[in-house]
């Protein structure tokens, strides 16, 4: 099983290691490094976000994801940026704890 996650959001400084699909959608973004900070996984995921203009030009607090390989790998068509507890919650699975 996957180590266990704590997915204390308030902990920005906990190191992640992204699974190999949710990593190539980081690097996309501009990412260089394996290992990253929640901060850093969040940064470079909103990034990704703008750069492929998946959020909704009217309500720009909606993405939608279906077409795209963020909705694969988080395993939802849309999300609104204002959930983030399920936001985390879809990202973390995606991740593996860092225990250094
Ligand atoms: C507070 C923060 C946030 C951070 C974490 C969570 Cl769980 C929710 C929300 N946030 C607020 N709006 C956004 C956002 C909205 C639309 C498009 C892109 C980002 C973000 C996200 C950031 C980010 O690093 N944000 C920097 C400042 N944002 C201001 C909003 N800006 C948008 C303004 C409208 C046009 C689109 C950009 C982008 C830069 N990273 C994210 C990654 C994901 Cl999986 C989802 C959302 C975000």
């Amino acid at each position: 099983a996957d180590a266990d996650l704590n997915t204390d959001t308030s902990d920005d400084n906990k190191l992640v290691r992204p699974k190999v699909e949710f990593h190539s959608l980081l690097q996309h973004a501009g990412a260089t490094k394996d290992v990253f900070t929640m901060k850093e996984v969040m940064f470079y995921l909103g990034q990704y976000i703008i750069q492929k203009q998946l959020y909704d030009q009217k309500q720009q607090h909606i993405v939608h994801c279906s077409q795209d390989a963020l909705g694969r790998v988080l395993g939802v068509d849309s999300f609104s940026v204002k959930e983030p507890r399920v936001l985390f919650a879809m990202i973390t699975k995606n991740l593996v704890a860092v225990t250094a």
